[in-house]
């Protein structure tokens, strides 16, 4: 993708990854996504902002080209992971005259992932100001979002914030900004499935950085993955919603079913919650996209966890799922198990409770059966369905931060 203009002297020059389907081996990628960097003119000096995934580094070094770009003096990296900063050891190669302009922590860590010498950096400070002549940048330290060492970047005179990974999305598009109505959809979307498989577990500090930029007021919030944000409150009053500690009237019930006991109990829960006005969206987990999952945990107010009992605990893939909810560590208020076994449930209970041992939720009296659910289990999960009703209107309606 060409390089593009965001406002004068200031230019997005990185790469569009159109096909990429997994991230971190982890998280799946349904509209691809991108590899933000940017370049900042000063009337003395010249600063590039972050870099591109070495496999797409080709596009940067052709962007850098096309824009005539034949001296680099700064080349800030906000964050050190590879997909920003794996870039930097081919830029200095081609722009010797290039200082590193980092904090202490990212210097670090980009010498033990980067394998970079001592002698390129220059190490800031947090608010510390760079001239580039006629243009500011000041630097912000941001830990958390999502590594330790990351930092934001602002283009004083500009208002525009390079923010690195926070406020970004995994979206390939050709479109600079988020302007046009069809595309505000996908955007809300990437960045909520973003912020839920990324920036949740770190809610607290991001409270902080949304006050950081309630401050500056920035006119441009320039993330390194998709698109560039001009309408800056769209975004940033969904990240308010998202780590406020409000939930919604939702419960989610990811399940496995082997020969389809806790299957038959699931159906019915999932009937019992909706026909008492709760929204509820079962998940079976052989097939789930695990990014959709994580996007209704950011603000569902309960999870109920079903699994068949196997090999004297929960089923894998259950465990697995709940592993991750425990490290996303959602605001999700109330959680419950509910399935069947054979001769020992109790174990399968123990083992989804110990596993989520940072999830902050009430815990509500768990319904395991054995075998199929017969009439008197049918009933005991119209008194569970009852008993989260009320706990979710009760979690949903109160507005706690
Ligand atoms: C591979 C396997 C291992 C199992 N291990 C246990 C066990 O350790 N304890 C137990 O109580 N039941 C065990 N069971 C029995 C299941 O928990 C029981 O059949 C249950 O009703 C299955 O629920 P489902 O129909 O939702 O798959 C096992 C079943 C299978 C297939």
């Amino acid at each position: 993708m060409a390089a593009k203009k965001i406002k004068e002297g200031i230019y997005w020059v990185g790469a569009v990854d159109w096909d990429r389907t997994i991230f971190d081996e982890l998280v799946t990628l349904p509209e691809g996504t991108s590899y933000n960097a940017y370049i900042v003119f000063g009337s003395g000096k010249t600063a590039l902002i972050d870099t591109v995934e070495p496999l797409k580094g080709e596009e940067l070094l052709r962007n850098l080209k096309e824009l005539k770009v034949n001296r680099i003096d700064y080349i800030v990296s906000n964050h050190s992971e590879q997909d920003h900063s794996g870039m930097i050891p081919e830029i200095l190669k081609l722009y010797p005259e290039a200082k590193v302009v980092t904090n202490k922590k990212c210097k670090q860590m980009l010498i033990d992932l980067l394998d970079l010498p001592e002698n390129v950096f220059q190490v800031i400070e947090d608010g510390e100001t760079l001239s580039l002549g006629d243009k500011t940048l000041q630097f912000f330290l941001a830990p958390w979002v999502h590594w330790p060492e990351t930092m934001f970047t602002y283009a004083v005179e500009d208002k525009v914030l390079f923010t690195c990974d926070f406020l970004g999305s995994h979206i390939a598009t050709s479109e600079l900004f988020d302007t046009s109505d069809e595309n505000r959809a996908k955007v809300y979307l990437e960045t909520k499935r973003y912020y839920a498989e990324i920036m949740m577990p770190f809610r607290n500090f991001i409270k902080k950085h949304l006050a950081l930029i309630d401050k500056l007021q920035p006119e441009i919030l320039a993330p390194s993955h998709g698109v560039v944000i001009k309408e800056t409150e769209f975004i940033l009053n969904a990240y308010r919603r998202w780590v406020s500690d409000e939930v919604k009237p939702l419960v989610i019930i990811p399940f496995i079913s082997m020969h389809e006991s806790t299957r038959r109990m699931v159906d019915f829960l999932t009937s019992e919650l909706s026909k008492r006005g709760i929204a509820v969206r079962p998940y079976n987990l052989t097939s789930v996209d695990i990014g959709n999952v994580a996007m209704d945990l950011v603000d569902a107010a309960g999870v109920v966890f079903a699994s068949p009992t196997v090999l004297a605990g929960a089923h894998p893939a259950i465990i697995s799922f709940a592993y991750l909810v425990n490290c996303l560590r959602p605001k999700t208020k109330l959680a419950t198990v509910i399935g069947s076994y054979g001769w020992n449930g109790v174990v399968t209970v123990k083992h989804i409770q110990e596993t989520l041992r940072n999830l902050k939720a009430e815990w509500i009296e768990p319904v395991m059966v054995k075998g199929l659910p017969k009439e008197e289990d049918y009933t005991r999960l119209e008194e569970l369905a009852d008993k989260i009703a009320e706990k979710v209107r009760e979690y949903a309606s109160l507005k706690l931060s």
